[in-house]
């Protein structure tokens, strides 16, 4: 069972004219294999039409993905191939989506609905960035020497865990599928993913690049599927022994329970935000104005650590309101094949109901509508990007996470009652800070409770740099060296020199 798309056939404005092929099986063992019969439309959030259906895995499915995964561990990868060979083999995988990047990218852009020319230019092209330098860590990640004094040494080492699980949202379907493969291989894990069920597709046409990279059946599984069940699965499975989500903070509570119900496995949980943007009088204004259109409506909002609460402090806030407002008007939203489209649909008739939800309580609530506010179109499921002014933190959408293309703008006068409303949520992901002074910069940088700190600039995600919540944001870190830590056991080896007696 596979499809095929032209987009050349079909997107007469595509950037990339060639065709597709997606197997649309469950990838367990290095094959394809049928899943339970039943079967998942994938839509076009673009106009809300089938694309295609992929096959439905179950729990069955999931242990079998374990079996090959444990086989492969004890057999072909984990400590049976050298960390050099584990490296080579993420760096050619890097090398392969580099290669095949327009055809991923638009592929990206028809199941997720993404920009085609963000989607080139950020997703596929950093999850490539993610692979690469994680292949580069996989023989840099060292223990130590620990001096215990004479007759003894002891040393530790970093060991992998074995077989991780990881579930991955819709957002961003191949950086999240990178980032969480990335580190989890370097170290000598093998791997059953989940993706979305919202956007399966350029994470199964990575099961063949990565057959083609050369990596041993059963060091990846791929199992397609819903989140209650092969989610499920996945998080209280006996022989899986870390789990790594990422998605709303009420699934990832549930991971959590199913883990430490069923084997204590370790958990790290990426979540959502409500993110400040600290904007100050002796700003420059026109960049600030542009990194906080870009930092709300990147990915159509649809991103954990979007800049959803702009404050701006009360000598410019006249000013900055109209600029904003004037440079939204500026991004273009339609159709993502579109080479200037900066804003595509929101990703199911879901989510477009739930942020209509949120903006409908912004009205209700007595804010200031100040743009957009409503569908834009007549298919799919685009919203017009959205700015509130006069929101109070009680109201719903100051508090709560939208993801979507709506901002809040806030005033605040001091620098005091600025850092106390921002850090004011149960949320600590990302943050900003627009100032020409580096000493008001770095105070708000060492006080905000949030895992990024922005400063005159906002979402800057590289694989270089860990990336994760403070509060109810998440658990752990991605990105960087600090995921390695996620992926690996120490083991502490002391030893007795001279074999003395006790
Ligand atoms: N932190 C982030 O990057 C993301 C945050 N979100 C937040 O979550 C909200 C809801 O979006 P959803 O798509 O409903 O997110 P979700 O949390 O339901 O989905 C994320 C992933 O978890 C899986 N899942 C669902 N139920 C599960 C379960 N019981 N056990 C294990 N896995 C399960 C899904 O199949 C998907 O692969 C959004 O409005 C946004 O606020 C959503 C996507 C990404
Ligand atoms: N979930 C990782 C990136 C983001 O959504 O902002």
């Amino acid at each position: 069972m596979s499809f095929t798309y032209d987009f050349g056939q079909s997107h007469a404005n595509a950037a990339y004219k060639g065709k597709t092929t997606v197997n649309t099986k469950l990838f367990i063992n290095g094959e394809w294999v049928e899943g339970s019969g039943k079967t998942i439309d994938v839509i076009n959030p673009t106009n809300g039409k089938k694309i295609t259906e992929i096959q439905e895995g179950t729990a069955a499915d999931v242990d079998k993905a374990v079996d090959a995964a444990e086989k492969a561990y004890k057999t072909s990868w984990g400590e049976r191939v050298s960390p050099a060979e584990r490296g080579k083999l993420l760096i050619k995988l890097a090398e392969l989506i580099e290669a095949n990047a327009d055809e991923l990218s638009a592929l990206e852009t028809l199941d997720n609905g993404k920009a085609y020319s963000i989607a080139r230019g950020f997703d596929i092209m950093e999850a490539a960035h993610v692979l690469r330098y994680y292949g580069g860590w996989a023989d840099k990640d060292h223990g130590k020497n620990i001096n215990i004094g004479p007759g003894k040494m002891a040393f530790t080492r970093h060991e992998p865990i074995g077989v991780v699980g990881q579930i991955i949202p819709w957002n961003f379907p191949m950086l999240m599928f990178s980032w969480k493969i990335g580190p989890a291989l370097a170290t000598g894990n093998v791997v059953v993913l989940k993706p979305s069920e919202f956007t399966p597709l350029t994470a199964l046409r990575m099961c063949d690049l990565i057959k083609e990279a050369g990596f041993p059946p059963g060091v990846v599984n791929i199992i397609n599927g819903y989140g209650p069940t092969v989610g499920a699965a996945i998080s209280e499975h006996p022989r899986i022994r870390k789990v790594a989500f990422t998605g709303s903070g009420a699934v990832g509570r549930q991971v959590m329970k199913a883990a430490a119900s069923s084997n204590l496995k370790a958990v790290t949980l990426e979540l959502g935000g409500k993110s400040p943007n600290i904007i100050f009088d002796d700003c420059d204004l026109d960049n600030a104005v542009k990194w906080a259109a870009f930092g709300i409506f990147l990915n159509h909002g649809q991103a954990c650590c979007a800049g959803s609460r702009v404050f701006v402090q009360e000598g410019i806030y006249d000013e900055f309101q109209k600029k904003f407002l004037e440079h939204v008007k500026t991004l273009k939203v339609g159709d993502p094949f579109e080479a200037d489209t900066f804003q595509g649909p929101q990703i199911s008739q879901i989510q477009y109901d739930r942020i209509m939800g949120h903006i409908q309580s912004g009205k209700d609530d007595g804010a200031d509508l100040l743009l957009g506010g409503e569908r834009f179109g007549h298919e799919g499921y685009f919203i017009q990007p959205t700015v509130f002014g006069s929101v109070k933190k009680e109201m719903k959408i100051g508090h709560e996470e939208i993801f979507g293309p709506v901002v809040v703008l806030l005033k605040f006068k001091t620098t005091e009652e600025a850092i106390e409303a921002a850090n004011d949520t149960e949320y600590g992901l990302a943050s900003a800070v627009f100032t020409k002074d580096i000493s008001k910069a770095l105070n708000v940088a060492s006080r905000i409770e949030a895992g990024t700190l922005h400063v005159k600039r906002y979402n800057f995600l590289t694989a270089e740099v860990a990336f994760g919540g403070h509060k109810q944001s998440g658990i752990g870190r991605e990105l960087g060296d600090e995921a390695l830590k996620n992926y690996t056991e120490s083991k502490s080896v002391i030893i007795n020199l001279d074999g003395s007696a006790p």
